[in-house]
């Protein structure tokens, strides 16, 4: 395990010998980390390494065949309102075009359920949430409407509208173009520095994980190697991670 002295924050997430099978599949094996308040880790590795695997079991989605989670000092099953404290942007949100939910609407249902009677308290709170993710000015749209990206941004308002520990996103960005990934990836950094929530996402832009992210796992099935940006993503351990391929990728570009 690290030590917490390491950021000399408190630690939100402990990680350890998590092994999960998928049928007769181990697609995660004996993986062990750790995550500190208002820290940025990324989790990279090639398609089928088990990275969302990984994280659907950490959040509980999927059950974990050994090891153990922890979430704020506390095994999950013993953590009680666990999506009080952990947001989660999953990489696809599906839903029919046309399901008349406006933007406002979606953000509401993040608030507590004292919120239900209070609309006017209501209102101020998700549109105080809407201008921190850029979205005042679309409240009222219906969800059906918005681009990738500001969908994207309108899940992450749903996560911010009460204060969370960990935001744990799920090849978040995958569906939005390179200027809206790098905007997205500002504003998080800006909102993580303000509020002080750890996060925890999945990512195949290597770019974007150096730019952003404190700490780097890197996984195929196993942790390969894990670090800070720099010391993890030496073309060694890409190639070891991802195979030759990226690497020729990498240096062609
Ligand atoms: N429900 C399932 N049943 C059987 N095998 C599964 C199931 N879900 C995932 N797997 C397998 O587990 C492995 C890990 O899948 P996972 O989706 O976690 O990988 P990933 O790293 O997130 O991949 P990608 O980058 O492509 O999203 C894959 O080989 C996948 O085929």
């Amino acid at each position: 395990m690290i030590s917490q002295e390491i950021f000399g924050s408190p630690s939100v997430l402990e990680v350890e010998n998590l092994t999960v099978r998928r049928g007769k599949y181990v697609a995660v094996d004996q993986v062990s980390f750790q995550l500190f308040s208002g820290t940025n880790t990324a989790i990279v590795g090639p398609n089928g390494a088990g990275k969302s695997t990984l994280i659907r079991a950490i959040l509980g989605l999927i059950p974990s065949e050994s090891g153990q989670v922890n979430i704020l000092g506390k095994s999950l099953n013993k953590l009680g309102k666990r999506w009080e404290k952990i947001g989660y942007i999953p990489q696809k949100f599906s839903f029919d075009r046309y399901f008349p939910l406006t933007v406002e609407e979606l953000v509401a249902l993040a608030l507590p359920k004292s919120y239900f009677w209070k609309s006017r308290e209501r209102k101020i709170s998700v549109q105080k949430v809407l201008v921190k993710v850029n979205l005042e000015h679309q409240s009222h749209q219906r969800i059906g409407t918005l681009s990738g990206g500001e969908l994207k941004r309108v899940l992450l308002a749903y996560c911010l509208a009460v204060p969370r520990d960990l935001i744990i996103l799920d090849e978040a960005l995958a569906e939005v173009d390179a200027t809206g990934e790098v905007e997205f990836a500002e504003l998080l950094n800006k909102l993580q520095r303000e509020q002080g929530f750890a996060t925890l996402q999945i990512s195949h832009d290597l770019d974007l994980v150096s730019r952003y992210c404190d700490r780097v796992l890197c996984l195929n099935r196993k942790i390969l190697c894990q670090g800070s940006p720099r010391e993890t993503l030496s073309n060694e351990n890409i190639q070891e991670v991802y195979g030759s391929t990226l690497i020729r990728y990498l240096h062609s570009h």
